[in-house]
């Protein structure tokens, strides 16, 4: 190490703040990324007295947003009482981007670069941005430019009513044309993932989460929002019974063996997420808490275009590179956090990490991972019951597991998520 390299230190967790979840087009339908987005930070800032502050930088995004918000973390943090000279800039990397953005301040702070961070994420698909048609862009640019009132006529003469047809994001992979949903469920085929073994995942996330919001865990990692005080895609209700009832929503070219559903995908959903990361020096100086360290992360991506591998199964690589970077195996963590972007997802995820051949032959290992203990799995519920807007899910897990480890008060966590384009973003969080 040179003279002039700086030393790494710990980033530190302090705590986090969300706003309730909500399926897209309910309570949250007049909301807009900026809205919720500055939400969730106003929530941090009130927990934790920020209010004034310069904050080192503020990282976060959405996946999907309009073509004004092109600075929409600057513009949020200009709408918080945090000081205007706090940085802040967008980050996208689809549903990874939340994990992204806090692993990027997590290096600045260990590098110290910054001493405080904030990372999160928002999404929503009721505001989704609806982008008019090429001929009719071509034509209002074209309209725009006119000078004389011919130029107008003849811009206006290129208008055609088929242009009026809007342009809104699906959920489709560009490259492929399938949506995630389509992907995911020639995995789950692949996998041999039954629909019990999916809809007893679904059960389970929307149980562990009705009981975590009965302890009151999240009473001090989420606040009310627009008259929401809760997300509203749980079903503490829900019956393994009723979701067997449910028709396929995916994969329905499969026939019989088409098993994904309302019930074991997630819903889309809208909703905003941030969590406030320090140096240690940080956090004393302040008198904040440090309820876990993020210790490291990594990124991976697969190639599913030629169908070398699953859309959604980038983080099973993630995972092996980050064990052996850190000198750990699969076993040596007291809680595995996996976003359930599908049930089929998570279980598709497990069993590859229990094939020797995927092991070997994929992920270039002696053997493999072996399985994880299911009871460490998701603990306080996960996306299928909480709801997955997009960006945001990050924020929710690194909160919600810090939290889980300082309760706990020692141990490690395990953060795997998946992202569209076959990419996906794991890490490392330790309790202190
Ligand atoms: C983005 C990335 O980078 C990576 C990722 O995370 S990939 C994941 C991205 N997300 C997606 O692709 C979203 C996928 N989800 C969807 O498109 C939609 O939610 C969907 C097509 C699956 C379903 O939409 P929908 O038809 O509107 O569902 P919805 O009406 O809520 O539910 C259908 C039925 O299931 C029932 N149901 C749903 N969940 C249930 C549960 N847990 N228990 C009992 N019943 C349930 C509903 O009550 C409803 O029943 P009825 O017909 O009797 O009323």
């Amino acid at each position: 190490m040179s003279e002039k390299t700086p030393a790494i230190r710990p980033a530190v967790i302090i705590g986090g703040n969300r706003i309730p979840f909500a399926r897209s087009n309910g309570a949250y339908s007049t909301a807009s990324n900026q809205d919720m987005l500055t939400a969730a930070l106003d929530g941090l800032i009130a927990r934790f007295g920020l209010q004034g502050q310069r904050i080192g930088a503020v990282a976060a995004g959405a996946v999907l947003k309009h073509s004004k918000d092109f600075n929409l973390v600057r513009e949020c943090v200009l709408g918080t009482s945090l000081s205007a000279q706090t940085p802040a800039y967008d980050v996208q990397m689809a549903c990874a981007t939340g994990m992204e953005a806090i692993g990027s301040l997590a290096n600045k702070i260990k590098l110290g670069q910054i001493d405080s961070g904030i990372g999160g994420g928002v999404d929503t698909t009721s505001d989704a941005p609806i982008a008019v048609s090429e001929g009719l862009r071509e034509m209002l640019m074209e309209l725009n430019r006119a000078r004389s009132t011919s130029a107008r006529l003849k811009a206006l003469s290129k208008f055609r009513p088929r242009d009026l047809a809007p342009n809104a994001p699906g959920t489709g992979e560009p490259r492929t044309g399938l949506s995630m949903g389509d992907h995911q469920a020639i995995t789950t085929k692949a996998w041999n993932i039954t629909r019990e073994a999916q809809d007893e995942l679904a059960l389970a996330s929307h149980k562990n989460l009705a009981a975590a919001y009965d302890r009151n865990f999240f009473d001090d990692l989420i606040t009310p929002f627009a008259g929401v005080s809760k997300d509203t895609n749980m079903r503490a209700d829900s019956t393994l019974e009723k979701l067997a009832s449910l028709k396929p929503a995916f994969g329905k070219n499969l026939g019989a063996e088409a098993t994904m559903t309302a019930g074991n995908s997630t819903p889309l959903t809208d909703g905003a997420s941030a969590v406030l990361l320090g140096s240690e020096e940080y956090a004393r100086a302040n008198d904040l808490p440090m309820l876990a360290n993020f210790v490291d992360f990594e990124a991976a991506a697969v190639d599913f275009v030629h169908g070398a591998e699953g859309l959604l199964m980038a983080p099973t690589y993630a995972v092996a590179r980050i064990l052996e970077r850190n000198n750990l195996t699969l076993q040596d963590f007291d809680f595995y956090e996996i976003h359930e972007a599908f049930a089929g997802t998570v279980l598709s995820t497990l069993a590859a990490w229990e094939d020797m051949d995927f092991c070997k032959n994929k992920l270039g290992l002696d053997t493999a991972l072996g399985s994880i203990d299911r009871s460490k799995l998701n603990v306080n519920g996960s996306s299928l019951a909480a709801g997955h807007p997009f960006a945001a899910t990050g924020g929710r897990i690194v909160a919600t597991l810090a939290k889980m480890l300082h309760e706990k008060g020692s141990g490690r966590g395990l953060v795997s998520v998946c992202a569209a384009g076959g990419q996906g973003v794991v890490a490392i969080v330790e309790a202190r």
